[in-house]
C-alpha cells in the first residue's frame, strides 16, 4: 500500500503579538538555541536574561508594530497563503500542507499532529530557507527530531536541506525581478542583501556563505547582468562578533558616495517578506541610503505565495513523491 505524502512548511517563527512581552517570549526561544548562538551556555544564559531580554524585546516589538497586518505577522500570515496555495497546487495527489515554526507558533510539533491527524505517515519536511545555515535549516531539523523524540510510531521523513542553485528556483526568482524591472521601466544595481551569520561559523564549516554566493551568482549569470550591474551583501548583523561581509547598511552607507545613487535590493534568503525585509531593509536601510546621498531605493518583495513560487514548490514535492 503507498504512504500517505504530507508536506510541511517550515520557516522561523514570529512572536504571537507585537508586544514586548510576546516579543520577550520569541526571542527567549529563538536566542537560547546553541545553534543559533553557540556560546557556552551558562555565559550566554546569564548575558540573555540579565541583558538581552530587558533591554531588545521593548526596541523590537515597536519594530514589529511598524509591519503588523490585520492579520497578524507578516511572516505567519504569507505562511499560511503559501500553505493554502501549495495544498491547492498538489490537490491531484490529495497531499495535505502544514505550516510549522521553529519557534513560536504554529510550532513544528502542532503541524506534525495535524498531519497526522490526517492520515499522513509520509512527511516532506521543506524549511523554507533556499540557503543552508545550521542556524536556520538543521536547527529546524533539531526541532523535528525532539518532537519525534515523543513519538511511538514515526512518519517517514523527507529533508529538503537547501535548494540554492536548484534551476528553477534561480529562474522563478530572476524572472521575479525581471518583471519588477519590466513593470517599473527601470533597471538599477542590483544589491543581493542575505541574511548575515557570524563568520566564525563559515570558518566551522556551514555552507551558508557559497550557497548564497551561488544563488546570486546564478541570477545574476540568468539575468545577463555583468560584474558592475550586481552585488552581495549581509545584514542583520547582531552582537559585536565579526559577521559575514560586506555589510549591507555600511555598503549603502558608502554607496552615493562612489557616484551609484541608484539600488534595487532583492532578500533571498528570505521566502516571505517579515521584520528583516518590510522593516530593516525597506524601511531602516532606506533611509541609511538617501540620508547618505542616494536617490532612489528600491525593494523587490520576496517570493511569498507568487504563483511561480508555488509552482516551483510544488515541483519540489512531486520530485520528492
Ligand atoms: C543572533 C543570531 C542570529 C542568527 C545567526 C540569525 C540567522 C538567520 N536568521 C534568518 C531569518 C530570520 N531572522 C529573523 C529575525 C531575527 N534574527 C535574529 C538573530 C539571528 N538570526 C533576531 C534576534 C531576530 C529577531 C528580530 C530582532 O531581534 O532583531 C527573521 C524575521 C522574523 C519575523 O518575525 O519577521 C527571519 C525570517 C536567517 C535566514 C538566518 C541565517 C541564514
Ligand atoms: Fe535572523
Ligand atoms: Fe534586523
Amino acid at each position: 500500500m503507498n504512504n500517505k505524502k504530507g508536506v510541511l512548511l517550515i520557516n522561523l517563527g514570529t512572536p504571537d503579538a507585537p508586544t514586548p512581552k510576546a516579543v520577550k517570549t520569541y526571542l527567549k526561544a529563538f536566542l537560547s538555541d546553541q545553534r543559533v548562538i553557540d556560546y557556552p551556555k551558562w555565559l550566554w544564559q546569564i548575558i540573555l536574561r540579565g541583558i538581552i531580554l530587558n533591554v531588545r524585546p521593548r526596541k523590537v516589538a515597536h519594530a514589529y508594530q511598524t509591519i503588523w497586518t490585520e492579520q497578524g505577522s507578516p511572516l505567519r500570515s504569507i505562511s499560511y497563503e503559501q500553505a493554502n496555495a501549495l495544498q491547492l497546487a498538489l490537490s491531484e495527489h490529495a497531499i495535505p500542507v502544514e505550516v510549522g515554526m521553529t519557534y513560536g507558533n504554529p510550532s513544528i510539533s502542532s503541524a506534525i499532529d495535524k498531519l497526522i491527524e490526517k492520515g499522513v505517515d509520509d512527511i516532506i519536511a521543506i524549511p523554507l530557507y533556499p540557503q543552508y545555515s545550521a542556524t536556520t535549516t538543521a536547527a529546524a531539523f533539531d526541532v523535528i527530531a525532539k518532537d519525534f523524540m515523543r513519538r511511538r510510531i514515526l512518519p517517514n521523513l523527507r529533508f529538503i536541506n537547501s535548494y540554492s542553485h536548484h534551476p528553477e528556483y534561480i529562474k522563478v526568482l530572476a524572472q521575479s525581478i525581471e518583471q519588477y524591472w519590466q513593470q517599473t521601466g527601470k533597471q538599477h544595481l542590483l544589491m543581493f542583501s542575505f541574511h548575515g551569520i557570524p563568520k566564525r561559523y563559515v570558518s566551522l564549516g556551514d555552507t551558508y556563505q557559497a550557497n548564497c554566493q551561488q544563488t546570486a551568482r546564478d541570477v545574476a549569470d540568468y539575468l545577463g547582468l555583468n560584474n558592475n550591474q550586481w552585488m552581495l551583501c549581509y545584514q542583520s548583523r547582531v552582537g559585536k562578533e565579526e559577521w559575514l561581509q560586506p555589510y549591507t547598511d555600511k555598503t549603502l552607507e558608502h554607496l552615493p558616495t562612489t557616484g551609484q545613487k541608484c539600488v534595487d535590493l532583492v532578500c533571498p534568503a528570505f521566502s516571505v517578506d517579515c521584520l528583516e525585509t518590510l522593516e530593516e531593509i525597506a524601511e531602516e536601510n532606506k533611509s541609511v541610503f538617501l540620508d547618505a546621498g542616494g536617490e532612489e531605493y528600491r525593494y523587490i518583495p520576496a517570493l511569498n505565495a507568487q504563483p511561480a513560487h508555488i509552482e516551483f514548490l510544488s515541483q519540489l514535492v512531486k520530485a520528492n513523491l
